[in-house]
């Protein structure tokens, strides 16, 4: 059987996820969700000219004064008056400037005596210094945030001074996770001969924590065709993973239950190192991923499907991984058919690879600040050749 590139089972991956409805959230719960139509502002920021320092409003022109304090302009209560020639008013930051007003003179350059402003400084150094204009930020009607991109915080904050209060997005998916395989026994068990801790479930939950989805905890199935069917055949859910049972050996039944159960597969086995045994196919309304079971595997294969098509099912733009390009800091060696994933680390911007890569290590991966990414066919790499580099969050 010919491998899959990577690039294919990506996109042959998304073309398998149904579309997802939207829902209106408020903001609070649309953090690092994805925006399901451009956001427009609907007022402009700021709506009028403001201070940007405490201090007094004057005329540009009128420097280098006196000026007669005729009021004052705080943030929410405005000077109702006009300010004529040679007068100012007291003002705060974030104050709406006085009409008449055209800059405004920090406090620290002034000095007081009665209801007569001296300047002592050197003052605004323009006509307009010190004010932030009607509009600097934004106008109403402006894109604040376009459909697909990611709503980080910094996205709620303008989308809520953009005059919002709920936002559009798509739905909370439904991500099912079963970990297969007899060995395995919940994380903190005491072992018997042959039983190893499960690990692959608690990491693929834990690399979902921060996704807009809702985890359903399938546990452990064991490798028995009849009770992995009936878990698959049971679930409601919008994605399924698995791991392990992934693989050719008699007891990797992932396969043979996608099928049991009413599934299909769409493929298998992808030109990835580590990674190689994925699946991928549907069941129902979900799309099925199985991973393989080496952890290592288990955690490159989430990067580049698992977390993608969650993104992509939720409306991403953008939902491939993103890479930088570091200088190598060591050689490598040339790489064959597969795309290889090495475990390394960025010391001092130049990337180094694990020494041993193989897929079970997991305190290899643990220590891992990145992957970095050889091609197929790759010829050997030399210190400071550049390379593509997938940071570890
Ligand atoms: N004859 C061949 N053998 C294998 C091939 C192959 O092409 N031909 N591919 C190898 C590759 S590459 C991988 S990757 C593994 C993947 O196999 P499976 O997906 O079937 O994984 P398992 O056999 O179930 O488990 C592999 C390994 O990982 C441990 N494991 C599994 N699940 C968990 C878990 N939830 N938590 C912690 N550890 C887990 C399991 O005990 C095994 O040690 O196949 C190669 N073989
Ligand atoms: O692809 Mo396996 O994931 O090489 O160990």
């Amino acid at each position: 059987m010919t491998l899959l590139p990577v690039a294919d089972a990506q996109a042959r991956l998304f073309a398998l996820a149904p579309a997802i409805t939207t829902e209106t959230v408020p903001l609070a719960a649309a953090v690092g969700r994805w925006a399901a139509a451009d956001v427009l502002a609907r007022r402009t920021q700021p709506a009028s000219d403001l201070s940007a320092m405490d201090g007094y409003a004057i005329r540009y022109a009128d420097r280098p004064g006196p000026f007669a304090l005729i009021g004052e302009s705080a943030a929410g209560r405005p000077f109702a008056g006009t300010m004529a020639a040679g007068e100012t008013v007291r003002i705060f930051t974030g104050a709406a400037m006085p009409d008449g007003a055209d800059s405004v003179l920090v406090q620290e350059e002034a000095s007081r005596e009665g209801d007569t402003i001296h300047l002592t400084g050197d003052g605004p150094r323009r006509h307009g210094g010190n004010v932030r204009v009607q509009g600097l930020d934004f106008h109403d009607g402006d894109v604040l945030v376009a459909k697909g991109e990611r709503l980080t915080p910094a996205r709620l904050a303008v989308t809520a001074i953009g005059g919002h209060g709920v936002l559009p997005v798509a739905r909370r998916l439904r991500v099912a996770i079963a970990a297969t395989g007899d060995e395995l026994v919940p994380a903190g068990r005491d072992l018997a001969p042959g039983q190893l801790p499960e690990s692959n479930g608690l990491m693929l939950a834990a690399m979902l924590a921060a996704l807009p989805v809702e985890v359903i905890d399938l546990g452990i199935i064991p490798d028995d065709l009849a009770i992995m069917t009936a878990a698959f055949a049971g679930i409601d859910a919008d994605i399924l993973v698995t791991t392990g049972g992934a693989s050719v050996g008699d007891h990797d039944l992932v396969r043979p239950a996608l099928d049991a159960a009413g599934g299909s597969l769409d493929f298998w086995k992808i030109a990835l190192r580590p990674g190689k045994p994925m699946m991928a196919g549907r069941l129902g309304g979900a799309v099925v991923l199985g991973l393989p079971g080496n952890p290592v595997s288990a955690f490159v294969t989430a990067q580049l499907f698992l977390l993608p098509l969650i993104a992509m099912m939720s409306g991403a733009r953008d939902p491939l991984p993103t890479t930088i390009a570091a200088p190598l800091g060591e050689p490598l060696p040339a790489n064959d058919h597969r795309t290889d994933y090495l475990r390394g680390e960025l010391r001092d911007g130049q990337a180094f690879a694990s020494t041993i890569q193989d897929s079970s290590m997991l305190r290899t991966l643990a220590r891992a600040t990145c992957l970095i990414l050889r091609p197929p066919q790759a010829a050997a790499a030399q210190i400071g050749d550049s390379a593509e580099i997938l940071i570890l969050a």
